[in-house]
């Protein structure tokens, strides 16, 4: 299948298709291992972690079970409001679960710092983060992360689930876009 995007929209490709897919098989060696004999229950966070957590799911046993939560800080921009909405709530009871979330990015941290806070409120076992990307530059809140893929520069970075104004989500890469293509928003 012809490529269905063009490559002069980005400024560099951060992390390739090839990485990604290797990173997923190591963090999915290590999370088959943690909880070996352990219900897993994976909670993906809408809509950036929807590629993630489809390659990562499909590396564990069938009996892993998903649900998604959607919150939102960025809306259709590139910096976070700082405010953290819950769009969409677990269908799951979390007490006594070993739950694991499953995110695109850490940026500064604001979304998952929140996040863990809640679901570590409702009575879960274990409440472990696997995270694809981090901005070590941009974190302004510590997340433990139990499963990281990559640490980025602090750039606005699209793909692999990242949208920009909910486009580029679908790009199989994570690539820096070209300031013209957002302009200074
Ligand atoms: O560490 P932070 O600065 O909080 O940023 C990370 C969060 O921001 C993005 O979500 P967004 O709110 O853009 O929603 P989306 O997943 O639907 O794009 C991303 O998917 C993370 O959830
Ligand atoms: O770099 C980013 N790109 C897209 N969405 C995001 N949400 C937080 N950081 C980012
Ligand atoms: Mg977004």
């Amino acid at each position: 299948m012809e490529p269905q995007y063009d490559m002069d929209d980005f400024t560099k490709v951060i992390v390739t298709e090839n990485e990604i897919r290797r990173k997923l098989d190591e963090i999915a060696a290590k999370v088959r291992d943690d909880y070996e004999g352990k219900e897993l229950l994976l909670v993906g966070v809408l809509k950036g972690a929807v590629m993630v957590m489809a390659d990562l799911a499909r590396r564990l046993p069938p009996r892993v079970q998903m649900d998604w939560m959607a919150v939102s800080s960025y809306g259709s921009g590139t910096k976070s409001s700082g405010v953290v909405r819950i769009l969409k709530d677990l269908d799951a009871d979390l007490t006594g679960r070993h739950v694991l979330i499953v995110e695109d990015i850490i940026d500064s941290g604001i979304t998952l710092h929140w996040l863990l806070g809640n679901l570590r409120s409702r009575g879960a076992a274990s409440v472990e983060v696997a995270a694809l990307l981090r901005k070590p530059d941009a974190v302004q809140v510590d997340i433990p992360v139990q499963y990281l893929g990559f640490d980025i520069p602090n750039e606005f970075v699209v793909g692999y689930g990242l949208d920009y104004a909910e486009h580029y989500r679908t790009l199989p890469f994570v690539a820096i876009l070209k300031p013209e293509v957002y302009g200074d928003n």
